[in-house]
């Protein structure tokens, strides 16, 4: 049976976030997913401790969650690529470490971040490779996992298709280094799902999903998620679905009993 972990970053936004994973548990989930959830590499203590309390607290498995990405409400899409950001993000890595450690959390989102502007294209990529060897190095000592996952709307973030993350991975060579393939990003970036799901499930180290036009759930779209669910699942992907979508005016997990 298909296991699906709520992204409660991107979906019960109308809750504080520290109540979000007791409405995960409550709306039948067992699982719950986060981006970073501030836009400090380091929070204070006090922030750590209420995040990691409500997901005890809620009963529900913090099965991925993403490493510190700058600041995405103001358009960041990680810094894994930035040679000025190094030491933040190996904080940051330790902290990521702390948390995971105590809740069993082993799969790690690194957004690679964008090309700045008259930077040294050749230094960003060095930075990422170093920082996803470091990063993949800190999780493998208990099991974890680092995801790297090309992603839409944003034109100046390097990884836009599998093809192109799959790149990344090879170079730096590390084998707890895995695609997370968001199928919805991969859609709306033109890559070919499909052939994607059929050369490459064994290797993913996680899914997302949201329909597209729109980022919404799935059947709001018009993309084949349950087939190319399916596939994956055959293909050899054995991980849990993160519902990585917004909702809409209604139930945003209607679809499920549907
Ligand atoms: O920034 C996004 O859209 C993501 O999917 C982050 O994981």
């Amino acid at each position: 049976m298909t296991r699906y972990a709520v992204n409660a970053s991107i979906l019960l936004t109308d809750l504080p976030i520290l109540e979000r994973p007791a409405a995960a548990r409550a709306a039948g989930f067992d699982a719950v997913e986060f981006w970073w959830p501030w836009t400090t590499a380091v929070p204070e203590k006090s922030e750590v401790e209420g995040f990691v309390g409500a997901i005890e607290q809620a009963g529900v498995q913090l099965t991925g969650l993403n490493f510190f990405a700058g600041d995405m409400p103001a358009g960041d899409r990680g810094v894994v690529n930035n040679p000025g950001r190094q030491d933040e993000f190996r904080a940051n890595v330790e902290l990521v470490v702390d948390i995971a450690q105590r809740l069993g959390c082993k799969h790690f989102n690194a957004l690679y971040g964008l090309h700045t502007e008259g930077a040294d294209a050749a230094a960003e990529s060095g930075a990422a490779r170093e920082n996803l060897a470091y990063a993949a190095k800190a999780v493998a000592a208990f099991g974890g996992t680092v995801l790297l996952e090309p992603v839409s709307g944003a034109d100046r973030y390097p990884l836009k298709t599998a093809a192109d993350a799959l790149a990344v991975i090879d170079a730096v060579g590390a084998d707890n280094l895995r695609l997370l393939a968001d199928f919805y990003h991969l859609a709306v970036n033109g890559d070919d799902v499909a052939k994607v799901v059929a050369e490459h499930a064994h290797e993913f180290g996680h899914i997302q999903i949201a329909d597209a036009p729109g980022r919404g759930a799935p059947g709001t779209g018009d993309l084949p998620l349950q087939d190319w669910i399916s596939a994956a699942q055959q293909g050899g992907y054995d991980g849990p679905i993160g519902l990585e979508y917004v909702a809409g005016d209604t139930d945003p997990f209607a679809w499920l009993n549907s």
